[in-house]
C-alpha cells in the first residue's frame, strides 16, 4: 500500500534510503555496536550532534532569551523522597506482559492497542472499505500482519465494543488489561503465543548516593522537579515578580518498556522544559498575548477526537481562548510560539498540529492539555506536551518538606479577618506530650477554621478535644483545657499568600530532531540516489562547502585564504578536495545538507572571484570573495534569501552538475 507520508516535493517516502542515508553520513547509530548495540540508546556523529546543537541555540534564543526566562541546571541523580512526593515512584509506571516462551516484554497498552488496530483494519478490508495508513512503521506493519493474517469482517457488535475499548483504553488498571488480553485472545503478534497478565514496572533508572545503599535515588524522567525545587530561588531572582519562567535544557532517562522508531522512543533523551508560574488569580493571562491574539493554529480538539476525526481546526488562538477551546492565554500564547519555534526551525508547516489531551489522558490535577504533534512516515507524534499543572507540584513539595512555596505579595486593601486559633501551652503541654509534642503541635496548625470552632465548642462543654494526630500511638490525643485553648482574634491582614500554577511546555529534543529530518529530505527529480538533506542556513550542521576545481597545487594558497576568512566570519565549512568529480562532490554533501558551495576555478586564480552554489536550486552566481562571504554570512543569519542574491550578484552557468 501506498505509503500516505510525502517527502516536501511530494514523493514516496523511502524509510529504507533514508535511514541508509543517515547510517551513511554518521547521523547516528545505536549506541555500544561492537558490544551488540543496546537498545533505546543512540549516539550521535558530527551532522547530529551540531544540527541538535543550533536548534537548541535557536531554542534558547527563541525562548530564553526572548521571554527573558531564567535558565536553570538542575541535577540528574534525584534523591528518592522528591520524586515519591511527585508521585514518580508511585506512577511513574507502565504495564507489561511477558511472552513466556519467548521472554520478550510487551508494553500492555501497546499489545493491546496494536492487536485491535490490526483487526479492526483487517474488517475495514473485507467490507471493502477505504483502509487510511499513516501508519508506516513497517516493524508495526509486520505485527499487524501477523496478528491479522487474512481480511476479517467482524460482528458489528463486536466492532463497536473494538472502537470503545480503544477509546478508554487510558483509564485501564493493569487488571482491566489482563481481562481484556483473556477476553479477547490477544497474543503476542509476532509469536501467537499468549501472554502472562500485566505487571506494573517503574520507568525510572534506580541508583543509590554514595556506597552505603542508605540513599536510594533515580536518574530523573522530567527535568521539572529540580526547577519546582528551585521555586524560592526564582521568585527572589525576580524580584518576587509574577509571571516568571524557568527553563532547562538537560538529559532525561525512562526504562521505556520497549524501546521502537528509532529516536522516537529511547531511554535516555534530551529535555527542554519550561515552567511557567503564574498567579492563578489573575486567570492566567498573558501580557504578551495581544501580540499573538490573530495567529492561527491548526487545533484537533477533544470533542472532534471523541467523534472519531483527525482533522484539525484552523483557528486563531485569540478565538480559541475566548471559546475557552484553550483554557487560557498562557497556556495559548505558548502553543503558538511551540508552532514559532518549529517553523523557525524548518518543520513543515502542514506536518504539525496541536491535539488537545482526551480527559482520560490528562493528570487528574491538570486543568488542560495539548501535544505538539509532528508528523513523521510513524505516524503523528507527541513531540511538545504543554501542560497546565496548576498548583500541584509545588503544594505536594511544601506538605512533604515544609518548605515555604509560595508567594507572598502586600494587599492593595489589607482588610479586617476575624481567625479561629488554637494554641497550646509547651509549658504544661510538654510533660504530657513528650515526644508527640511536635506532632500535636503540626496537627493543631493543621486545623481547618470550621474545625477549630467546633472544638472551642467541645472544649466549653466538656473541657477536653480529641484531636487527630498523624504518628501518634492509636492516631488521637486528648488534650485538655489546661493545655490547648481555642479563641476568635480578629487581626489586619496586609499580605496575600498563593501558591502559583505552573503551565509547562515539554520538548523532547531528537523527537523534534528526527521529525525535522525526515521533513527537510527529498531526492532529486528523475534521479533518487541523489538525495538532499535541505536543513535551512539558519541551522546547517556546516554552513559551507569548498570544492576546488580539481586537485592542483596552485589552488592552495587561495584555498588557506578562503579558509581564514570563513573562520573569520564564524562560518562553519568542509573543504572537499577528493579527486571525484565536482558534479559528485555536490552531490554527497548533499546528503549532509550543507546549504552553500564555494567553488574555486581557474579563473579565481586570475583574481575573478568564485561561484558560490545553492544547494536547493543548485543555482550558482558569481562574485568576489567579500560579496559571497557577505551573502553567506546573511543567508546563514536568515537576513536574506537565494533569491535575493541571486538579484545582486550575476548569475554563473556552471557545467559542475553535469559533470557525474
Ligand atoms: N522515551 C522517549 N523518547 C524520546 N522522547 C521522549 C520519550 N518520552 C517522552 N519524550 C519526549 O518528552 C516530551 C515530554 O514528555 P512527556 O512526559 O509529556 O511524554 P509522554 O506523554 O510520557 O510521552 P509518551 O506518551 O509518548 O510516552 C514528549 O513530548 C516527547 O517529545
Amino acid at each position: 500500500m501506498a505509503s500516505e507520508y510525502k517527502t516536501r516535493t511530494g514523493q514516496e517516502f523511502d524509510r529504507n534510503a533514508f535511514e541508509s542515508l543517515l547510517r551513511r553520513k554518521v547521523f547516528l547509530w545505536q549506541s555500544f555496536e561492537p558490544y551488540g548495540a543496546t537498545k533505546g540508546l543512540f549516539d550521535y556523529g558530527p551532522p547530529l550532534e551540531n544540527l541538535e546543537a543550533e536548534v537548541i541555540n535557536i531554542w534558547r534564543d527563541h525562548f530564553i532569551r526572548h521571554e527573558k526566562m531564567m535558565a536553570l541546571k538542575c541535577s540528574m541523580i534525584t534523591p528518592y523522597q522528591v520524586l515519591k512526593t511527585s508521585g514518580h515512584v508511585d506512577k511513574f509506571a507502565d504495564y507489561m506482559c511477558k511472552d513466556p516462551k519467548t521472554g520478550e516484554i510487551l508494553r500492555s497498552d501497546h499489545l493491546i492497542k496494536d492487536v485491535i488496530e490490526a483487526r479492526l483494519k483487517s474488517d475495514k478490508e473485507a467490507r471493502g472499505e477505504k483502509v487510511e495508513d499513516a501508519e508506516e512503521d513497517p516493524k508495526k506493519k509486520k505485527k499487524q500482519s501477523k496478528a491479522v493474517k487474512s481480511a476479517v469482517k467482524l460482528d458489528d457488535a463486536v466492532k463497536q465494543e473494538y472502537e470503545h475499548l480503544l477509546a478508554t483504553l487510558d483509564d485501564c488498571t493493569g487488571d482491566d488489561m489482563g481481562a481484556l488480553i483473556k477476553k479477547h485472545d490477544i497474543r503476542n503478534p509476532t509469536t501467537n503465543n499468549e501472554v502472562e497478565p500485566p505487571v506494573s514496572v517503574n520507568l525510572m533508572f534506580q541508583t543509590q548516593i554514595g556506597a552505603t545503599g542508605k540513599e536510594p535515588a533515580f536518574l530523573r524522567p522530567e527535568t521539572a522537579q529540580g526547577q519546582f525545587l528551585s521555586f524560592q530561588k526564582l521568585l527572589e531572582y525576580s524580584d518576587n515578580q509574577l509571571p516568571m519562567a524557568s527553563a532547562s535544557i538537560g538529559y532525561s532517562f525512562r526504562n521505556e518498556l520497549s524501546p521502537r522508531s528509532g529516536l522516537l522512543r529511547v531511554r535516555e533523551f534530551l529535555m527542554a522544559e519550561i515552567e511557567h508560574f503564574v498567579d492563578p488569580e489573575s486567570g492566567k493571562r498573558h501580557p504578551k498575548f495581544h501580540s499573538v491574539r490573530d495567529v492561527k493554529l491548526p487545533l484537533l480538539d477533544r470533542k472532534t477526537q471523541s467523534a472519531g476525526g483527525s482533522t484539525p481546526t484552523v483557528t486563531s488562538i485569540g478565538e480559541a481562548v475566548d471559546s475557552k477551546l484553550v483554557d487560557n492565554e498562557t497556556l495559548g500564547y505558548f502553543l503558538v510560539r511551540i508552532m514559532q519555534f518549529m517553523q523557525k526551525i524548518g518543520i513543515d508547516p502542514a506536518k504539525l498540529r496541536f491535539r488537545q489531551h482526551m480527559a482520560n489522558e490528562m493528570a487528574h490535577y491538570a486543568a488542560d492539555c495539548w501535544d505538539c504533534e509532528l508528523l513523521n512516515s510513524y505516524g503523528w507524534i507527541e513531540c511538545v506536551g504543554c501542560a497546565d499543572r496548576s498548583a500541584y507540584d509545588l503544594s505536594v513539595h511544601e506538605k512533604a518538606t515544609g518548605t515555604f512555596l509560595k508567594v507572598r505579595e502586600p494587599l492593595k486593601d489589607p482588610k479586617r479577618v476575624e481567625e479561629w486559633t488554637a494554641s497550646l501551652d509547651k509549658k504544661k503541654s510538654g510533660p504530657k506530650l513528650k515526644k508527640d509534642q511536635s506532632k500535636v503541635e503540626a496537627a493543631l496548625a493543621g486545623l481547618s477554621q470550621e474545625m477549630r470552632e467546633k472544638m472551642s465548642i467541645s472544649m466549653e462543654k466538656e473541657g477536653k478535644v480529641e484531636v487527630s494526630v498523624e504518628g501518634v500511638e492509636g492516631g488521637k490525643v486528648e488534650l485538655g483545657r489546661e493545655i490547648v485553648s481555642f479563641a476568635k482574634e480578629s487581626r489586619v491582614e496586609t499580605m496575600r499568600e498563593y501558591t502559583p500554577n505552573v503551565i509547562e511546555p515539554s520538548f523532547g529534543v531528537g523527537r523534534i530532531l528526527y521529525s525535522l529530518m525526515e521533513h527537510v529530505y527529498w531526492t532529486r527529480e528523475g534521479d533518487a540516489a541523489r538525495s538532499v538533506m535541505s536543513f535551512l542556513p539558519t541551522l546547517a550542521p556546516i554552513k559551507v562547502l569548498v570544492v576546488p576545481l580539481q586537485k592542483d597545487a596552485r589552488f592552495a594558497p587561495l584555498l588557506s585564504e578562503l579558509e581564514a576568512r570563513l573562520d573569520d566570519a564564524q562560518l562553519s565549512y568542509k573543504v572537499d578536495q577528493s579527486g571525484v568529480s565536482i558534479g559528485k562532490r555536490y552531490s554527497r554533501n548533499d546528503e549532509l545538507g550543507i546549504p552553500f558551495g564555494i567553488t574555486v576555478d581557474y579563473e579565481s586564480l586570475e583574481g575573478k572571484g568564485f561561484t558560490l552554489r545553492d544547494r536547493d536550486s543548485t543555482k550558482q552566481v558569481r562574485g568576489s570573495l567579500e560579496e559571497i562571504l557577505e551573502a553567506i554570512g546573511k543567508m546563514c543569519k536568515g537576513k536574506e534569501g537565494w533569491e535575493s542574491v541571486e538579484k545582486r550578484l550575476p548569475v554563473f552557468e556552471g557545467k559542475e552538475e553535469k559533470e557525474e
